[in-house]
């Protein structure tokens, strides 16, 4: 049996809700994979690196907020067929809910940043593994 990695980690955060009972989602920039549609933001976790941790830090790096690593909690998962598609290796997404953080977002790696309620974010153009995250986070 193989035992070499096929899938590439990537975390993702459900950052809410706010006082007005909306989250946080991201729409990525022109000339990214996906570009145009929304997503719950986070990134590929580094070698070495803790799947809060990594969180933590592309959330920092892409809006600027804060997240409390202690509060966050394993919320869904969703996966790529490793035998379909065209990636070279499939992608393998983990979302958090965030409920702490501090800081408000701004824009630093060209994306949007929006706080929605969970109807509008089911109405949302999103990537496949985001649209599985979102029906099954939000129900
Ligand atoms: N959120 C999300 N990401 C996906 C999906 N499918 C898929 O291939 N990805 C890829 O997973 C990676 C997420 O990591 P990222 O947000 O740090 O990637 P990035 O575009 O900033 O960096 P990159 O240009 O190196 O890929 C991206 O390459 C993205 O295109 C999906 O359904 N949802």
């Amino acid at each position: 049996m193989e035992s070499n990695p096929t899938y590439l980690p990537v975390v993702a955060a459900a950052i809410g809700p706010d006082g007005d009972g909306r989250w946080l989602m991201h729409r990525r920039p022109e000339g990214k994979a996906h570009a145009g549609l929304w997503e719950f933001p986070g990134g590929k976790i580094d070698a070495g690196e803790g799947a809060r941790e990594a969180l933590v830090r592309e959330i920092e790096e892409e809006c600027g907020l804060s997240l409390d690593p202690e509060t966050m909690r394993e919320a869904a998962f969703a996966a790529d067929d490793p035998r379909g598609g065209t990636r070279a290796r499939p992608i393998l997404l983990l979302l958090y809910h965030c409920p702490r953080w501090s800081g408000r977002p701004i824009s630093r790696e060209g994306g949007e940043w929006q706080w929605f309620a969970p109807h509008r974010i089911a109405q949302l153009e999103k990537p496949p593994l985001d649209r599985q995250l979102c029906a099954r986070f939000f129900g």
